[in-house]
């Protein structure tokens, strides 16, 4: 970015540190391994800290068990609120009482005190009078394993524990381990613990034909009503409630005896239980969902009828828990708030079957290839490592594609629209392959060298190479920003209200009389001309804002996300606020033609990757000249979220070339910015030409603006480059990266600045060029 030696200084660059303290990142890893999201994580660890007076050690005891249970408990919070506002608005009956807080006040009645570790804010203090401190550690409420056996089958179980019976069975409790994977090859057993009240699947959806009822009317013990006795001692999970065949719904319709969907209904002799029957021939799975009168569930997924198939392969439960969390991502975006539980072991269910069955050119995918399955969704880094084991090639992404059309096969008898989901994930999951490939065969050339963009712009933008016969670094081009995987970027219409799109403009706006919305961001003036361009009084005057640097221009957080992640807490450095552009978008009223689309149209410059003379690596530069205030490319990359930069460096060895990640930290002033909206772009694996503009100390001729395009919320924009000044044709385009050389700690070690300006800050400060 544009700046002077002083804005190197501050974390309004593109180059600002981001380094999450690492017992957050290991928190983040650890929820993430069980299917929570980064942004839950630690929203909830923040709240955590308020309660625990920034106690590491008591919600890192357990392995996070505190923090899980905040968070389930968080979780179940949400959804009550949201079921309540339905009731509330759509009957005048009284309110039923949340079943959690039935569990909560019978619960408290016998332990005499508050159990809730968040949602009640937890007083240790007032805890203590009643109970030593190690009982209370012992009282956080949801343990929850997970085993898995060599058939195929996982049991899930939840447990509490009260306060009073943690106080009883303190020392008992110690011998057992609780809240962990086990994927190990035991049979599977049932784990007698006791329901968590903080659990959010205490009224599962049921859905379609999956009946899921107790015959005393009663789902499970999560419902059972603050008057029934309490009776607290071991309660074996014998019988299911209720066994539930997702898959039941690929079936062809032809036993229809039992209603038509292959399933049937009966009850256990018990009296307490129903169990759900797939009549179905082929069925490839099910889920056992037992609970007892007190709340005590063992949820259980089979995939039984798998084991009898000579290619099934038992996958790992991380794997598993990956694929689903990821479809989770990406088709719902982020957890969808109204998913119940079953769904979501339907989800795991289906990906279980993915996986351990999965075939390339005949050969059975091993857990090698399970990480390389991962892979596909992970970027290079596990292709990268399973390439040391000598057998990426036979792993290509061709291979894949037989994988995936073996699903299918195997599927056949799934209807139709179930198919075509699953060939939809299977182009995203391809296309994401053809990057790989680039590492796997060393004989390919890398790029065409005639398009680099590969027709993913309207022109062609060729690469020159008059030094040496070497190519440009591998990568993948994308001519637009694609989430990488857990940032938050939001783009619906609902968001855009009327006063940030110009629904009453027609034709162009650059040429309508009526003052149009979309100048909002600009004071009522548009910023582009009828050329194209930025106009010169906006763009002189956002350049001496950023160059000048007044005091006023910085914002400083007050806990910033960057400085509070890291050990030595240091202060923000500030953050440069900026002025936003604002574009026409979808709600507005002009067409696609309009003045006020520019950055949105993409590349319309004859632009060449090169390799620069003077040692910077390649470069980009402009076959024409082009005047002051001309787009040129935007920064495109992956989007991700400031964790999941930093744990991208923390496996970096240093060595490798890079493209410098962006913040978009343009517009941290108008809201206090946490850690989980902190976003940035990141061109190194995925990107488009702007990778390879390389940095030039101040008088760049580039300046980078935000633009605001698809959604008014500036914790995502568009990082545009439109020239500074008139730059000739075959000239090399530059851009200040904003660098500070003097950051010895920044993840990413500086170059040896090349640029050959009057005003270089970089040439003798640092060591070595990287690229
Ligand atoms: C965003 S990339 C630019 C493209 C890069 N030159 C290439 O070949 O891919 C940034 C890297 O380019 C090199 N670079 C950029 N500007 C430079 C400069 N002024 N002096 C020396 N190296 C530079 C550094 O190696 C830096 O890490």
């Amino acid at each position: 970015m544009s700046s002077t030696m002083e804005q190197a200084q501050h974390q309004g660059s593109p180059m600002a540190s981001t380094t999450p303290h690492p017992r957050v990142v290991k928190a983040v890893d650890a929820m993430k391994d069980l299917g929570i999201h980064e942004r839950i994580t630690i929203h909830i660890l923040k709240k955590l800290f308020k309660v625990y007076n920034n106690s590491w050690e008591f919600i890192e005891a357990e392995n996070y068990r505190v923090l899980a249970d905040g968070i389930f408990e968080y979780q179940d919070d949400r959804v009550n609120e949201g079921k309540k506002r339905k009731d509330s608005q759509s009957s005048s009956e009284v309110e039923p009482q949340s079943k959690r807080s039935n569990l909560m006040q019978h619960e408290n009645r016998i332990a005499g005190c508050s159990q809730s570790v968040f949602g009640s804010k937890l007083n240790e203090h007032k805890l203590a009078q009643t109970f030593t401190r190690g009982d209370v550690d012992q009282a956080k409420p949801g343990s929850h394993s997970i085993h898995s056996n060599e058939r195929g089958s996982w049991s899930q179980s939840y447990s509490v524990q009260d306060i009073a019976s943690a106080s009883r069975d303190r020392k008992k409790e110690k011998e057992k381990q609780t809240y962990s994977y086990q994927n190990d090859l035991r049979e599977n057993e049932a784990v007698p613990e006791r329901v968590s009240i903080g659990l959010s699947f205490k009224e599962p959806k049921v859905e379609r034909s999956q009946v899921m009822t107790c015959s005393d009317g009663r789902y499970n013990a999560v419902t059972r009503h603050q008057s029934e006795p309490f009776i607290s001692d071991d309660f074996l999970f014998e019988k299911p409630i209720a066994m539930v065949h997702p898959l039941n719904q690929y079936h062809a319709k032809e036993d229809r005896e039992d209603g038509g969907d292959g399933i049937s209904v009966k009850g256990h002799n018990d009296g307490l239980c129903v169990e759900i029957e797939n009549k179905s021939a082929n069925c490839f799975s099910n889920f056992e969902i037992s609970s007892t009168p007190l709340g005590e569930v063992k949820i259980s997924l089979s995939c039984s009828s798998s084991t009898g198939r000579p290619d099934f392969r038992m996958p790992s439960l991380d794997a598993v828990l990956k694929l689903a969390g990821d479809r989770c991502l990406k088709t719902h975006k982020i957890i969808n708030p109204s998913i119940s539980l079953i769904d979501l072991m339907e989800e795991l269910c289906q990906h279980f079957l993915r996986l351990s069955t999965i075939r390339t050119s005949g050969v059975n995918m091993d857990s090698r290839a399970l990480v390389v399955y991962e892979g596909i969704h992970e970027g290079h880094d596990h292709m990268a490592d399973s390439s040391s084991n000598g057998w990426r090639n036979s792993l290509n992404g061709q291979h894949f594609r037989q994988a995936e059309k073996k699903i299918l096969e195997f599927n056949g008898g799934r209807n139709k629209r179930k198919d075509q989901d699953d060939l939809n994930s299977l182009t995203s999951a391809s296309s994401l392959m053809v990057a790989q490939q680039f590492n796997l065969d060393s004989e390919r050339p890398p790029h065409d060298l005639e398009d680099i963009a590969k027709g993913e712009e309207k022109l062609k933008i060729l690469v020159v190479n008059e030094i040496n016969n070497t190519h440009p670094p591998l990568f993948h081009y994308i001519a637009q920003n694609n989430v990488y995987q857990d940032a938050h970027v939001n783009f619906s219409l609902a968001r855009i209200g009327d006063e940030d799109s110009c629904s009453n403009c027609f034709g162009d706006c650059l040429s309508s009389p009526i003052t149009c919305a979309c100048t909002r961001e600009t004071g009522g003036e548009f910023a582009y001309t009828a050329d194209g361009n930025v106009k010169e009084g906006f763009l002189d005057e956002y350049i001496t804002a950023i160059r000048n640097l007044p005091n006023d221009r910085l914002y400083y957080c007050e806990d910033c996300p960057l400085e509070r992640s890291k050990n030595d807490n240091k202060k923000c450095k500030g953050h440069l606020v900026r002025k936003f552009i604002k574009e026409c978008w979808t709600k507005c009223g002009c067409n696609k033609k309009c003045g006020n689309r520019v950055v949105q149209r993409g590349i319309t410059r004859d632009l060449q990757v090169f390799l620069t003379a003077e040692g910077k690596g390649w470069g980009l530069r402009t076959v024409k000249s082009l005047p002051k205030g001309a787009f040129v490319c935007e920064y495109v990359g992956e989007i991700l979220t400031n964790m999941e930069l930093y744990q991208r460096n923390e496996k970096s060895t240093g060595n490798e070339k890079h493209t410098y990640p962006v913040l978009l930290d343009a517009d941290w002033s108008s809201e206090g910015i946490l850690d989980e909206e902190a976003l940035c772009l990141d061109a190194t694996r995925y990107g488009n030409v702007a990778r390879f503009i390389n940095h030039r100390c101040y008088d760049a001729n580039l300046v980078e603006i935000p633009v605001e395009i698809e959604t008014p919320d500036h914790h995502y924009y568009h990082v545009a480059f439109f020239t500074s000044r008139p730059v000739d044709a075959m000239e090399e385009l530059t851009w200040d990266y904003g660098l500070d050389f003097l950051d010895v700690n920044h993840p990413i070690k500086a170059f040896r600045c090349l640029c050959g300006g009057i005003y270089c800050r970089g040439m003798s400060l640092a060591n070595g060029a990287t690229s």
